[in-house]
């Protein structure tokens, strides 16, 4: 069975499901939170003996960590506790659990404490979590790469001290975790920019709410569930124009590759028939590789294909400039990567002829293009990667994807999601064709815009999960091969979901 999948809320809606729960809760939510954290520190050292060290901040983060403390103590573990402020400047509930920490015989220490000689068991940093403001500096810098240097699985209490919650930018310095325990929801910080290089294996507990009652989720992780209508296997009665024409145009002097990848991804993913326009005019006439590829002029594909993917090594020549004049005017699913993207960025007048299309259209911009497309530095876009897909989804009324690590998509019915497959191997040319190429195929085969989107990127990233656990890559691992092992894992798919229904 394919996992259900899960909602993402920023802070903003945290906070508004914590307003509405928290004056019914009984437990508090900061005593469960507590207690959630001191079970997931005894699952942690079922295999290490010593003390448990829980650092402490000026927050109800702190509190989190100062009931945790309470709970293992009374469990028989020995915890060293590191707390600086002044009990009395806490919020009410950390004070609370301040109170019951001294009253349980709980003592802290308000220097970094020196390790045992036999290390610590486990380091937990319960300084910042979602209330966090500004970079971290001073005292708290210091100890967060204190912890940072320890010898010890290092557990983080809601999100990663340092790491924005909303973005996942680290502000100032960051807590390395081995583990973060997340408290009611996933967060977007945890899962795109630096959030996974931080955050370790992240786990969510929901402290016995279902968030979804109190607020409706805003975001969401992609998982194949939410394209189980879409995953049937194919009726025999079907023959190759039932599975769609894509066309692939691009392939500029230099560039034939590019084209050529999406093109065999598409094939490899189930498209009737692929077609590659390559702008290339002395470009070999046949793919000797992939001889099932149709190599044609690109103005016939515009004529015959029944989804346009323009992009792939198209270059800015005057020349492809026309195609993608002609494509954005066709009635016909479209979508634009790469060169086409830059240059629909630098055509004011195109821009407004994509956001008026009737047909879908999918824009799949890296970082560097999306700014491009926005008009703001790619600083600017990864600032705020969810806000920025949004907007583009906004302003060109089309599907979006930014790529890179945790790709970010915002889709026409104003629903953002962030993808959590994929690893830094995929960072090599040609990894984008490929998923050009499965996005058309799917458009191709009658998949509505927003799920061939959604469902084509989750894959694309899982095929090269499955070949680093295979012993393929992750690093060197090459676009063609993600290609070839899309198809295996979405076969498996297909499979998957027939059990289930
Ligand atoms: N509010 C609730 O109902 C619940 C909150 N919980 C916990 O509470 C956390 C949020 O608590 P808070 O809103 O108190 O926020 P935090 O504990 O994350 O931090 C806020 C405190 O840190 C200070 N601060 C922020 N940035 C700083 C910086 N760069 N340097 C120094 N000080 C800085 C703020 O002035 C404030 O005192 C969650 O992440 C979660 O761990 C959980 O107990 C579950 C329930
Ligand atoms: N660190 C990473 N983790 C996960 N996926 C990645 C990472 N780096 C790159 N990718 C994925 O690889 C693809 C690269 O696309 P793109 O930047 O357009 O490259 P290309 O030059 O191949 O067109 C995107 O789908 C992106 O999300
Ligand atoms: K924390």
């Amino acid at each position: 069975m394919f996992q259900p999948p899960s909602p993402i809320y920023p802070v903003a809606g945290i906070r508004t499901i914590e307003a509405r729960v928290a004056p019914l809760a009984q437990p508090s939510l900061m005593e469960r939170a507590g207690r959630a954290a001191a079970e997931e520190a005894v699952r942690l050292t079922q295999d290490r003996a010593g003390q448990v060290l829980i650092v402490c901040g000026p927050g109800n983060n702190g509190g989190d960590g100062l009931v945790m403390a309470r709970r293992l103590l009374q469990a028989g573990r020995a915890v060293t506790v590191a707390f600086a402020e002044d009990p009395r400047t806490l919020p009410p509930d950390a004070k609370a659990a301040f109170t019951a920490w001294r009253a349980a015989g709980g003592e802290t220490v308000s220097d970094f404490p020196g390790a045992p000689a036999n290390g610590w068991a486990l380091v937990v940093d319960a300084l910042f979590g979602i209330g966090l403001r500004r970079p971290v500096e001073g005292r708290y810098a210091r100890w967060i790469d204190t912890m940072n240097a320890q010898q010890a699985p290092r557990l983080a209490i809601d999100i990663p001290s340092g790491l924005d919650a909303d973005t996942g930018a680290i502000l100032g310095t960051v807590f390395q975790a081995t583990a973060t325990l997340t408290f009611i929801a996933l967060k977007p910080g945890l899962l795109t920019l630096d959030g996974p290089d931080c955050a370790g294996t992240v786990h969510v507990h929901r402290l016995d709410i279902d968030p979804a009652a109190w607020v409706s989720p805003p975001g969401f992780e992609i998982r194949p569930a939410m394209m189980r209508e879409f995953l049937q296997p194919r009726r025999q009665n079907t023959h190759k124009g039932s599975y769609g024409d894509v066309g692939i145009i691009g392939g500029a002097p230099g560039m034939t590759g590019a084209a050529l990848l999406a093109g065999r991804a598409a094939l490899k993913l189930g498209s009737g028939r692929v077609y590659v326009g390559l702008v290339d005019d002395h470009a070999l006439p046949v793919d000797n590789t992939q001889p099932e590829l149709m190599l044609k002029r690109p103005e016939q594909v515009l004529e015959q294909a029944s989804v346009l993917a323009l992009g792939p090594g198209l270059g800015t020549s005057a020349a492809a400039l026309a195609l993608l004049e002609r494509a954005v005017r066709s009635d016909r699913p479209l979508l634009l990567d790469a060169d086409a993207l830059n240059l629909l960025a630098e055509t004011p007048h195109l821009k407004a002829q994509v956001a008026a299309r009737e047909a879908p259209t999918v824009l799949t911009p890296h970082p560097g293009e999306a700014g491009r497309l926005l008009g703001i530095g790619t600083a600017v876009v990864q600032a705020d990667r969810v806000a920025s897909a949004l907007e583009l989804s906004t302003r060109f009324r089309a599907d979006v994807v930014i790529k890179g690590g945790g790709s970010v998509l915002a889709t026409t019915t104003g629903q953002w999601f962030i993808n959590t497959t994929g690893h830094p191997g995929m960072a090599s040319a040609g990894m984008g064709d490929v998923l050009t190429g499965l996005i058309a195929s799917l458009l191709a085969q009658g998949w509505p815009a927003r799920s061939a989107l959604l469902a084509a990127v989750h894959l694309h990233g899982a095929a090269a999960d499955r070949l680093a656990r295979e012993g393929i890559g992750p690093i060197g691992l090459t676009a063609s091969e993600v290609a070839e092992a899309a198809r295996g894992v979405f076969n498996g798919w297909i499979v998957k979901a027939a059990r289930g229904r």
